[in-house]
C-alpha cells in the first residue's frame, strides 16, 4: 500500500517551461479528479492544524480549493486572500515577487480579529513571496500567523526561510 506522499507524487503532472520558459510547473488539478485521494489530503491537513488555529487563510486561486474544506473540517471561519481589485473595500493590500512574475494580494481586514491564531494555506510553496505576502497582511490587521500549509514545497527555491519569523510551524504533504 503506497502513502498518501507517494501517491500525491504521482498524481501531480510535471510540465517543462510553463507559464515561462525555466519554469518546471507543478500541476496539482489532477489531485481533484480523485475525489479519495483529495479527501485523505484534507482529513491530512485538518488532523495537522487541529486545536492550532482559529481560521483559516486560503491564498487565490488554487490556495482555496482545499483551504475552505479544511477549514470547514476545523469549523473555524475561511477566508479569501484574492488578487488585487478582486474584493469589496475595506481592505488591506501587499505587493510581492514570485516564482515567475508579481502581484499584489488583499483581505478584508474586518475578518482577521486581534490575536486571530491563522494557518495561510495554499497549493504550492515556491519562493514564498505569495505566503510571505500574506502573512504580513494578517499581521497588518491584528492576526497572528502560527501555521503554514502546503500541498507541495519546492524545497530548492528556500521559501521556508521568508517564512520562518512569522512561525516555524510550515508543512507540505511532498517536497521537492
Ligand atoms: O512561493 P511563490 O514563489 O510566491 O509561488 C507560489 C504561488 O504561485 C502560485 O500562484 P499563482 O500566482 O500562479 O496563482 P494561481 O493560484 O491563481 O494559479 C501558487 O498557487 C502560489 O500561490
Ligand atoms: N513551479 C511551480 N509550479 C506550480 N505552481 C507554482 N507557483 C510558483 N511556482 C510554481
Amino acid at each position: 500500500m503506497s502513502t498518501l506522499q507517494e501517491r500525491i507524487d504521482q498524481t501531480i503532472a510535471n510540465v517543462a517551461d510553463f507559464p515561462k520558459p525555466g519554469i518546471q510547473y507543478k500541476d496539482i488539478t489532477p489531485l481533484f479528479l480523485d475525489a479519495k485521494l483529495s479527501n485523505e489530503i484534507v482529513d491530512a491537513f485538518a488532523g495537522i492544524s487541529k486545536g492550532k488555529v482559529d481560521a483559516v487563510c486560503g491564498i487565490e486561486s488554487r490556495g482555496f480549493l482545499y483551504g475552505i474544506q479544511i477549514a470547514q473540517k476545523l469549523g473555524v471561519p475561511f477566508i479569501l486572500v484574492r488578487k488585487a481589485g478582486k474584493l469589496p473595500p475595506p481592505t488591506v493590500s501587499e505587493s510581492y515577487d514570485l516564482e515567475y512574475g508579481q502581484a499584489t494580494i488583499e483581505v478584508n481586514e474586518t475578518y482577521i480579529k486581534e490575536g486571530m491564531r491563522i494557518l495561510v494555506h495554499d497549493d504550492v510553496l515556491a519562493t514564498g513571496g505569495t505566503a510571505e505576502a500574506c502573512a504580513k497582511l494578517i499581521e497588518k490587521c491584528g492576526g497572528k500567523v502560527t501555521q503554514f500549509s502546503f500541498i507541495v514545497n519546492l524545497e530548492f527555491l528556500n521559501g521556508a526561510e521568508k517564512l520562518s519569523r512569522f512561525t516555524t510551524d510550515i508543512v507540505s504533504l511532498t517536497a521537492y
